[in-house]
């Protein structure tokens, strides 16, 4: 037997290798958590349950429970067909190349019914447990992130997580209006803090993966324009997230807690920003401003929606 077949055989076996010719085992259970992209969405639901708690009005513990569970639910469903659509560019690319599909863990198709059954069950759920509203606006969100970004704008377009990111922006108004069954000013600023923070978020890390992305041939935004381009936009992005950051305290929807948590962690996340706008050439050294970026881009989200809620209830 030649030396290139016992390659090959290893490839085959490799929990590393291409999605298109791994053998398909049977998917253990942890696959299927591994395709609702946990880690992601525990600051989607955070967002939602916050969206939640700063509603006027009550709900049972039982449905505002039900509510975040079907928030978390329908993130998770969007994130499976995700992955079942993007499963032989996940392959080519070493962050997502063990994924339960790529990695030959799982049928495509499994994915597809997961993600599709999924779907239906948490909107059905969210509509009798809460409201119709919530409902439409959590259909909308999956709809958002895989057809309006995944199928369309992520292969054809740098601007593409400017537009799809949208999707994760819905989280908090979905939560504000299972309570309510409405949409009001405090939830839309909500939606335009997560959907002005995103590009900062997202190109940071692309800036530190864009290799990947490049041999996947996803056209982000340092793949297309260069890493001068993206500096700078993340910047500019910071700036108009800074304005969305405040602007709940410029009209009053929040007080003194949440406007001393924006303005500190705004303050610090321009500065970050800044310096990975002065930065042109990595050093080894010391960690990247990008990757110091796209990690306190984290944190900042779960400060700034602690502090609405912190906010209302000492409000209320
Ligand atoms: C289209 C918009 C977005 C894109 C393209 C994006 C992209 C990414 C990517 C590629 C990662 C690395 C994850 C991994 O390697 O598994 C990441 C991490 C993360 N994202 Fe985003 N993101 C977006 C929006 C959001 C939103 C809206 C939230 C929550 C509100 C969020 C929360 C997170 C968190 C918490 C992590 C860290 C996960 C970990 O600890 O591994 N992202 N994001
Ligand atoms: C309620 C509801 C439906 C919420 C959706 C939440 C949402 C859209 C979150 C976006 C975060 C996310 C997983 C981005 C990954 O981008 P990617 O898919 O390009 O990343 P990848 O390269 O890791 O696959």
């Amino acid at each position: 037997m030649g030396r290139r077949l016992i390659e090959e055989e290893f490839m085959a076996s490799s929990p590393l290798s291409s999605g298109a010719n791994a053998p398909v085992l049977p998917a253990h259970w942890r696959d299927f958590v591994a395709l609702t992209k946990p880690r992601v969405m525990t600051l989607v639901v955070f967002t939602g349950l916050c969206g939640l708690l700063a509603a006027p009005g009550h709900i049972h513990p039982v449905l505002g429970f039900t509510a975040i569970l079907c928030i978390a639910l329908g993130a998770g469903a969007a994130a499976a067909l995700n992955q079942w659509w993007e499963a032989d560019i996940d392959a080519k690319m070493k962050r997502t190349a063990s994924r339960p599909l790529p990695a030959g863990r799982m049928e495509r198709q499994t994915a597809l019914h997961f993600g599709v059954g999924l779907s239906f069950f948490s909107v059905i759920l969210m509509g009798m447990a809460t409201n119709w509203l919530a409902a439409a606006v959590l259909t909308v969100s999956i709809l958002f992130y895989v057809f309006i970004y995944t199928i369309w704008l992520k292969p054809r377009t740098a601007q593409n997580i400017v537009i799809g990111g949208a999707a994760g922006a819905f989280p908090p108004v979905i939560g504000w209006a299972a309570v309510t069954g409405d949409i009001t000013a405090l939830p839309i600023a909500l939606f335009m803090l997560i959907f002005f923070w995103t590009p900062p978020h997202f190109w940071a890390l692309a800036l530190f993966v864009k290799t990947d992305y490049a041999a996947a041939g996803i056209p982000m935004l340092p793949v297309v324009s260069g890493e001068v381009v993206t500096r700078r936009q993340i910047l500019f992005y910071t700036f108009i997230m800074a304005v969305a950051a405040l602007a709940p305290v410029a009209l009053h929807l929040t007080g003194a807690i949440y406007g001393t948590a924006a303005l500190v962690g705004t303050a610090i996340f321009a500065a970050m920003a800044f310096q990975v706008y002065l930065r042109r050439e990595t050093d080894p050294a010391r960690m990247a401003p990008e990757k110091r970026l796209f990690k306190y881009s984290i944190l900042y989200l779960f400060l700034l929606f602690g502090a609405v809620v912190v906010d209302r209830w000492l409000l209320a």
